[in-house]
This record gives C-alpha cells, structure tokens and sequence, in this order.
C-alpha cells in the first residue's frame, strides 16, 4: 500500500468497526497495481469460498442509505443520489472528505478519473485549444467513439437531472463539505467536472444488491467499501463471490433497515495465497464496453485469439451499413424495413469465442436477407418469397438454401477483408508518432495509446480468425 493510502485504510477500517464490521475476520487489503491504480490483495492464505469480510448495511453507500438526508429523494433515482452526494462532499485537493456520514469510505476513493474516456470527452468539450485528449479520441475506432457519445448523453442526462433537483431542493446543499450555491449549478464548468468524477465513481464501481422489492428495480446496487478495490478479471473461476443475501434467497429486501450487509467470498474452486491477487468479473464484456465504461480493456494475443480463447469482438456496423447502401434506393429501405421489424437491424458482431470464430446469429440474419434478396431482379420481396428467410428464424429449417448459404458467406469474407484493411491503415495513421509524443505528456497517456493500438489489433485478428474460419468451410 502507498503511505497516503496507508492512514485512509486505517481510517475506513476504524469508521466500518465503529459501523460493526468485524475487523478480525478480514483478510484482504489493498495495494498499488501497476496499471490499474490499486487491486485488491490477499493478506492471509484464503481457501475456496473462504469469507473474506461483511460490510455492515449501514456503511454501504447508496439510495437506501442516503434517502433519509436528502428531501423529496424519490425525484433521484440512484445514481443521480449517490453522485450528488459524492459532489457535495469531494475531498479538496489532498485533504479528506469532511462528510459526517461517509467522509473515511470517500476520502479512500480515485482522487481523478483523467485516464478514463469520458474525462477526456468532457475535457475536449471545454477545452479552447486541442489537447492530449482530442487526439486520443481521434485515434478511437468509430464505434467506439459512438459507444463513448452514448455514455456522454447519459452522463449530461443525469447532471441536468441532478441541476433540476437542486434548483428544486436549495436545502440539499445546507449540509455540503463545500460552500455550495444552487444557481451555480447549471453554468459552473469545475461543478460539471466534480460531478463526472462522482458519476464515474458509481460507474465504475458499484455493484448489484438487492434494495428494492422488485428485482429489476434499476436503483438495486450499491457503492461497497473495500470491495470496490477489486480489479476485473474475465476468468470467471478466478472472481470472487458475493455471498447470496437474505433478500436473494427470500426474493425481497428486510424491511425494517436499510438493506442487507455485504459478505464477500474467496473465488469457488481455487486456493488465492497470501499476497495474491484477488478479482471480480464485472461481466462478459467486450473490450469496447469495458473502455468506454470502465477505462480499460481485457489484454490479449494474436495466439489468444486464434486459439478462441480470448472473448475478441468487432462490431461491423459501419461494413455492413455500406452494404446495406449499395442495392438502389428501394431495396436499401426495404431491407432495413424488413430487419427492423424483425429486430435485426444493427448489433451486428463477429466472435473470436467460442471457436470457430464466428460471425453473431443477427449478422448472418441480416446477410442471409441481404444474399436473398441480391438474387432475384427485383427491389423487394413477397411475403411468400420471403418465407425461407422466416423459416429460418422461426427455426423450422436450418438455412434459407444451399445457394443462399454460398452467397452470404462470400459477403461476409468482403466483410471481413475490408474491416481487416481499414484496421490496418488506421493502425498506422491513428496510432502513429504524433499520438505517442502527445501522450507522453500525461503519466498514463502511453498506457492508453497501447490500449487503443490493441483495440484496433483485435479488428485484424478476430476479423483474420473470421475469414480463416469461412476458408476452411467451418459451419456457424
Ligand atoms: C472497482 S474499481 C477497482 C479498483 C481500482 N483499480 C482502484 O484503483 O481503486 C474499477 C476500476 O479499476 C480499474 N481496473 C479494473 N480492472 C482492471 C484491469 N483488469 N486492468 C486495468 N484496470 C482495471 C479501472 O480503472 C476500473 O474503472
């Protein structure tokens, strides 16, 4: 652990025993992982499923917890409440937070998030002049710098919510570490950028626990001490486990507290030994989400991906949108018709995993329909001609024809072969020596460069694994 980080773990574990959690049972702690901030460790040799620590309901940081010091808090949901709270009280410069509720569990979180994607978004926006920053995002694949626009949008949705509430509510701010005005809200660009840092707070690490009656309930997760310190891992053996609440098990939430403590479990299968790291898989991700939400991506090689081990995935959205732009108007609008109203229109991907690389159901629907139509002389079908096609996704045959099967695949090879080119003319040009001179400027900037060259590498491998798994006949 880093010394300053020394003095805030001791002062969360005083403030979780002051909340009843059992210090002696602990057997983790936090240290510094080179390229990932900080990661979640070992302190004592801990045998499968072994209890790793519970985190009393009280000290978890979210809607529950938060409800009762906030007025009207039904007008927030979870995020909004949880990042507001973080707003009002961010620790200033190095001090710590002076929050009387979760001022030691605050003061121990990221003091910035300039690494992650959406910090470099905000920062181009209000940026005068070109920065680090504009040229990594100039350098990101397309659909990742759309990915990044989504999240920018859901971002700036829940800041304007949170300026609403504020504007409705002066009290919520009576009791903010700092000297808050609420008509600074909406016009205060440092308050937009506090408030990324909270929102990417909750984005990062919070974790689903059951609050909420109803399971689908979208408030149903929490901010946990010393959890959050878990790096991901995609190998699901290796993650450790939440231990199932009582509101899993009886399908809803005690109703007298807050919500149910938060117990941790060592992975199920494996010994993790003293000084060992141990992980969480944050889900299936593809490396595009995980940068986009996450700042980061699961690292790979050619031999991964050949090998269909590594989870690689192209989105070819931007191919397939060309093809779909090249048959005359009419039948370009009657395929998109078509595929939308069957809900095959877009998320369309190709799979390193599991072998043989493959291209995903909906992109063989979308080129099965392309192939169908590109056979007959006229701009769109029947409802009878169109019916092999149904059949197919009804699941009542197999394929469309034998002369349809020829025909798609040979689209897709064209597919594949122009994801592969333009990947690798973009490699050269995007990722060239003007990007790695102007990242060196930030200490993490060389980091990310490599994290985008691996972005687009996984376009050439997986789209190369695709066109050798069309070569050799392999049947999706
Ligand atoms: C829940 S936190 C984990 C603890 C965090 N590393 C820290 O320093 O506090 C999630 C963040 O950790 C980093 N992270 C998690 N897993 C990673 C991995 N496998 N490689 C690199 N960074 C990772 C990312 O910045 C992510 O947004």
């Amino acid at each position: 652990m880093a010394s300053v980080t020394d003095s805030r773990w001791g002062a969360l574990l005083a403030w979780l025993g002051q909340h009843g959690m059992d210090l002696g049972e602990l057997c983790v702690e936090p240290r510094e992982r080179p390229g990932a901030g900080y990661g979640l460790f070992a302190s004592k040799d801990c045998p499968p499923s072994r209890k790793l620590f519970t985190i009393p309901d009280s000290a978890l940081l979210n809607w529950k917890t938060l409800s009762a010091h906030y007025p009207s808090p039904k007008d927030l949901n979870a995020t909004c409440l949880i990042s507001l709270h973080l707003l009002l009280h961010r620790p200033q410069g190095a001090k710590e937070s002076s929050d009387p509720l979760f001022g030691p569990y605050i003061s121990i979180l990221p003091r910035d998030f300039d690494s992650h994607p959406l910090a470099w978004l905000a920062r181009s926006k209000l940026a005068s002049e070109e920065t680090t920053e504009h040229y990594l995002l100039g350098a990101l694949p397309r659909d990742v710098g759309e990915a990044l626009n989504a999240l920018w949008n859901r971002f700036v949705m829940d800041w304007k919510k949170v300026c609403q509430y504020v504007r409705h509510h002066p009290a919520s701010l009576t009791r903010a570490s700092l000297p808050l005005e609420s008509e600074n809200f909406t016009t205060s660009d440092q308050l937009l950028l506090d408030f990324l840092w909270a929102w990417l707070n909750v984005n990062t690490r919070c974790i689903f626990h059951r609050l909420h009656a109803s399971i689908s309930n979208p408030d149903n997760f929490t901010l946990c001490p010393i959890l959050d310190f878990a790096n991901h891992t995609p190998d699901l053996s290796m993650s450790m486990q939440p231990m199932p609440t009582s509101a899993d098990i009886w399908g809803s939430p005690p109703r007298s507290r807050g919500g149910d403590d938060f117990t941790l479990m060592a992975p199920r299968e494996i010994t993790t030994r003293a000084g060992e790291e141990l992980y969480l898989t944050y889900g299936a991700h593809s490396n595009t989400t995980l940068l986009i939400e996450y700042g980061f991506i699961n690292i790979f090689t050619p031999d991964l991906v050949a090998a269909g081990t590594f989870r690689g995935e192209v989105n070819v959205q931007d191919a397939m949108a060309a093809l779909f732009d090249s048959g005359g108007r009419d039948r370009d609008t009657w395929l998109k018709s078509t595929l939308e109203d069957e809900g095959y229109w877009g998320d369309w991907t190709l799979h390193a995993s599991p072998p043989p690389a493959h291209p995903s159901f909906r992109l063989i629907t979308a080129l099965r329909l392309h192939s169908l139509v590109a056979s007959t002389s006229e701009p769109t079908m029947t409802w009878e001609t169109l019916q092999p096609w149904r059949a197919v996704l009804l699941g009542e045959t197999e394929i469309v024809s034998e002369e349809n099967e020829g025909s798609w695949r040979k689209a897709l090879l064209r597919i594949c072969e122009t994801i592969r080119t333009d990947a690798e003319k973009q490699l050269a040009s995007v990722c060239g020596s003007r990007l790695v001179e102007e990242s060196k400027s930030k200490d993490w900037g060389p980091w990310m460069v490599e994290n985008i060259r691996l972005l687009w590498l996984e376009r050439i491998y997986v789209s190369g694994a695709v066109i050798r798994s069309v070569e050799t006949g392999a049947q999706f």
